[in-house]
């Protein structure tokens, strides 16, 4: 078993660093109420915050339901899984059960489109408590962020991360000297998994690690990336690390490329920023020589131009640079987004006036955007779109986003109204099914599409 695993905290009292942090999880814990506001956990990776949310179930004896981004959470399945799970009772008989929605910021792209909608609605309707775990806390929905209350994880301090190293030397019979111990905790730069799979590395084969058997490439492939980019922007890194380096990254050499491109472009001075443009297009048409020929050979002299050449064009220009994802994924994720509610959009308005999409496309969406435009309200009730289909509709995001809020606060009114009602009512039995009844037959669909198509046949 890898020692990541091995030593992954079982219970809260095993987790180190981030006390606060993991207190604040306890005390929502031991206090959850069905009014309670699901938590987001948030903080850079291998801090603990996956160990912590299953450390608290053990601890509280819950049952836990896990779900993350590999799961495809498209709505059908987040409402399979966690749907049912967060208003059902657990079958093992446990307490309660914790669902766990891990890489939240992580919704994007055609298979998460309406799962940010599914996880809203499991929020509000959920009578089991919530986790959603998250690198970034603004990579969240806003529409979900608003919803939790969120905790922040911090990077583990080396002198915190020390004596955990020790411990695991200790249990595993292996002698490490106390410089070997202080390069890891210090490289690892507050991620405990890192730390533990640099040590893992350095250890295999041997009962004795000195601070010269210590690999510190065992890094986290995830955050090697940015590690990457910033040694070969610093100009001061050797070359045959950086080509080490870039041949732990994950990403592929063409992607390794695009990262690169998103950071020179940073460059103040236009003839670093041309250099480095230039190294990396030279890079870019080897590796397409590379594929074209299947001439393999080539790819070596594709990651050396790229990464030589551009750190080359960066020596001593003291540029901090900001390291993000290339500005063109976003733009091909946004445009990828758009066209997924385009599709819903046309499927709701296909199903509701029983027309072929494309002919909704290609005749009704213009009439529909205009009387959408004069009568949003009705719009978003009869066909129940979101606020990003009817911003698609009336071409005015902020104004699309007030009128679903509006129409929210006016659903809780009403439901207020409602219960208040029943409350005042006298209890009679048949009265008390009429009225659950009615409740039913307003929600059928073929209700819903009565009413979409009264919406636009009405005008
Ligand atoms: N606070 C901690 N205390 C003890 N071990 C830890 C801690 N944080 C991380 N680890 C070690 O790192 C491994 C990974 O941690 P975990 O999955 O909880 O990190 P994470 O913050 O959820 O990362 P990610 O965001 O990548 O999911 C654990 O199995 C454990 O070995």
């Amino acid at each position: 078993m890898d020692w990541v695993e091995k030593y992954r905290p079982k219970t809260l009292a095993d987790v180190i660093g981030n006390q606060s942090a993991v207190h604040e999880l306890l005390e929502w814990g031991k206090g959850w109420t069905i009014q309670k506001k699901p938590l987001l956990l948030y903080g850079k990776p291998g801090i603990g915050k996956t160990s912590a949310a299953y450390a608290l179930a053990r601890d509280l004896g819950w049952e836990i339901i896990e779900l993350n981004a590999s799961d495809q959470r498209t709505k059908g399945v987040i409402e399979r899984i966690a749907g049912s799970s967060s208003t059902t009772a657990s079958l093992s008989g446990a307490l309660r059960r914790l669902i766990l929605l891990d890489e939240a910021d992580n919704l994007e792209g055609n298979a998460d489109r309406g799962g940010a909608k599914a996880i809203v609605d499991i929020i509000k309707k959920s009578r089991q408590p919530i986790l959603l775990i998250a690198n970034d806390a603004y990579g969240v929905a806003p529409e979900i962020r608003r919803l939790c209350d969120q905790v922040q994880f911090r990077a583990v301090p080396a002198r915190t991360l020390a004596p955990h190293l020790k411990f695991i030397c200790a249990t595993e019979g292996l002698d490490c000297d106390a410089d070997a111990i202080r390069i890891i905790a210090e490289e690892a730069q507050g991620d405990i998994r890192s730390a533990v799979n640099m040590l893992f590395g350095s250890a295999v084969g041997k009962d004795r690690i000195s601070h010269s058997d210590i690999r510190v490439h065992q890094k986290d492939s995830r955050s090697s990336i940015f590690d990457m980019v910033a040694k070969t922007l610093s100009g001061s890194t050797d070359d045959n690390s950086l080509i080490m380096l870039s041949r732990e990254v994950d990403d592929t050499p063409d992607a390794q490329i695009q990262w690169l491109e998103s950071a020179v472009i940073q460059h103040r001075e236009v003839w670093r920023r041309t250099l480095s443009l230039c190294y990396l297009s030279r890079a870019d048409s080897y590796l397409g020589r590379t594929f074209s020929r299947q001439y393999y050979t080539l790819w070596r002299y594709a990651s050396a131009i790229m990464l030589i050449g551009t750190s080359a064009a960066s020596a001593g220009s003291g540029l901090r640079v900001k390291i993000s994802p290339p500005d063109r994924w976003k733009r091909m994720g946004l445009a990828r987004r758009q066209k997924t509610i385009r599709l819903s959009l046309l499927n709701r308005c296909s199903q509701a006036y029983h027309v072929p999409e494309k002919t909704v496309s290609d005749e009704y969406l213009t009439p529909i955007a205009l009387l959408a435009d004069a009568s949003p309200d009705r719009f978003v009730r009869a066909l129940n779109l979101d606020a990003d289909q009817l911003a698609l509709l009336i071409h005015d995001k902020a104004r699309a986003s007030a009128i679903l809020k509006e129409i929210e606060k006016q659903d809780k009114e009403e439901e207020k109204r409602k219960a208040a009602q029943k409350v005042a009512m006298p209890k009679l039995p048949e009265e008390e099914m009429d009225t659950s009844h009615r409740d039913t037959v307003e929600k059928t669909p073929e209700k819903k599409k009565t009413e979409a198509q009264s919406t636009l046949f009405s005008f």
